[in-house]
């Protein structure tokens, strides 16, 4: 039976909830074992608590520290040794043990992720950003660890799924699927107006507030066509984008001889997790079986660019390389909190990415001294800057 020393950094989130979800099934089913080393969370505190009463971890922390007195609270009498803070947090990701989720949303997560990798654990990377922002150095840094990153984002996972790893002379092309987000249809006239509420009701996936917003306005395809490049080391110009509704491929792999290969399921994200958690066995869960007679069609279509720029800008960044991937991601998280917290319109999210990087360009931003991870912050930290001015302009001029 498999039996996993886990860690999951995010747990109070979607994705490292439906992890601790599918470790509890797996173990009531007695198909796996689990011991946790660490558990982290940020304001969710009732949900940590609850989850570190289950799971038993050596060390739960929260990274708020204005928080630690709530979960001390939440956890008396049981013994769980409690932290908050961002030292802590990395404390958390370096406790011994042979798999980490890396699921914190955002560059917050660059850290934590960062230290992971360097534990020669295999990480399962929802954690998109930390990629974009420090790809080949966050690879190469779990390699030489004697680790693995796993995709865990669901795109990637197929692609993981169906790689021939042993051959990449053979693939043509990477294509990812996009939902088309919630506003797939909705005309450029009306996307001025759209609430915050509308961009996270995603059509198909249930998600946390920022990657639904990227999902709607194609950013998110964006940092997923980097996080290919990094992850597969592929070229900008051989990864593809195709809309596809119904999210049931879930990215596919193009071969020199005419094969184009596919992975395919419901979209629920227990199903990618499962795969990087059991890698490289498969475990089983309780899942919705494919059907495809009541499915009857698959649809397919371009990305329109025009309505959603975003994910123009993104190829751009990465067609750039250097410090451009990470002023993108910078940009978008700053803009996309920005709309969610009602400071900005919903198409001005890509128009200040765009302004960002004009700004960046223009002032060659690059990472001060230290390794690839302070490096990427650094560089993160300018970009927010610039971005943050971006907003402004846009926010008078609105
Ligand atoms: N949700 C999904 O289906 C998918 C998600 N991903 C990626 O996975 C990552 C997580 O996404 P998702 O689970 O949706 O996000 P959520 O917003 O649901 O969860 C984010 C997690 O990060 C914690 N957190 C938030 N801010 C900080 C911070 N500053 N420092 C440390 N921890 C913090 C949250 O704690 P708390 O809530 O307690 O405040 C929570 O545990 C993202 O990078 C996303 O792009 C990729 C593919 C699919
Ligand atoms: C579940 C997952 O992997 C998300 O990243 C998903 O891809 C979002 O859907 P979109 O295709 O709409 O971006
Ligand atoms: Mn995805």
């Amino acid at each position: 039976m498999m039996h996993r020393r886990v860690s999951v950094l995010g747990a109070t989130g979607s994705v490292g909830s439906s992890t601790l979800a599918l470790m509890d099934e797996a173990e009531r089913a007695g198909t796996a074992r689990f011991t946790v080393a660490a558990l982290t969370g940020g304001r969710n505190i009732e949900r940590l608590a609850e989850a570190a009463r289950r799971w038993r971890p050596e060390l739960v922390v929260t990274v708020w520290p204005e928080l630690k007195a709530d979960l001390e609270h939440a956890l008396a009498g049981t013994g769980i040794a409690v932290a908050a803070g961002e030292a802590a947090l990395i404390e958390a990701a370096l406790q011994p043990a042979d798999w980490i989720m890396a699921a914190i949303v955002g560059v917050a997560g660059l850290k934590s992720t960062w230290a992971a990798a360097g534990t020669g654990a295999i990480v399962g990377l929802a954690n998109k950003e930390s990629l974009v922002c420090c790809g080949p150095a966050l690879m190469a840094r779990a390699t030489t660890a004697g680790g693995r990153i796993l995709p865990v984002d669901s795109e990637h996972s197929a692609i993981h799924q169906v790689f021939p790893h042993e051959r990449p002379e053979g693939v043509r092309k990477l294509v990812l699927t996009a939902s088309g987000g919630p506003f797939r249809q909705t005309p450029a006239s009306e996307l001025e107006h759209v609430t915050p509420e509308r961009a996270v009701a995603h059509p198909n996936w249930s998600m946390g507030a920022k990657i639904s917003v990227d999902s709607a306005t194609l950013a998110n395809k964006g940092l997923e066509m980097i996080e290919a490049a990094w992850l597969f080391s592929m070229p900008e110009a051989k990864i593809d984008v195709v809309v596809h509704p119904e999210s049931i491929i879930h990215s596919l792999v193009e071969c020199v001889d005419g094969s184009t290969l596919a992975q395919m399921g419901p979209p629920d994200m227990r199903t990618p997790i499962a795969y990087a958690l059991a890698w490289p066995k498969r475990m089983p869960w309780q899942a919705p079986p494919l059907d495809m007679v009541s499915l009857g069609r698959l649809t397919f279509e371009a990305p329109d660019t025009e309505r959603f720029p975003a994910l123009t800008l993104a190829r751009q960044a990465l067609r750039a390389g250097g410090a451009a991937p990470a002023i993108f991601n910078a940009a978008n998280e700053v803009a996309a909190l920005a709309f969610l917290d009602r400071r900005l319109a919903f198409l001005n999210i890509a128009a200040v990415i765009a302004d960002t990087l004009e700004m960046a360009s223009a002032s060659d931003l690059v990472g001060g001294s230290g390794d690839a991870c302070e490096a990427a912050l650094a560089v993160d930290q300018e970009a927010r800057r610039l971005a943050r001015i971006c907003l402004d302009r846009r926010e008078q001029a609105a």
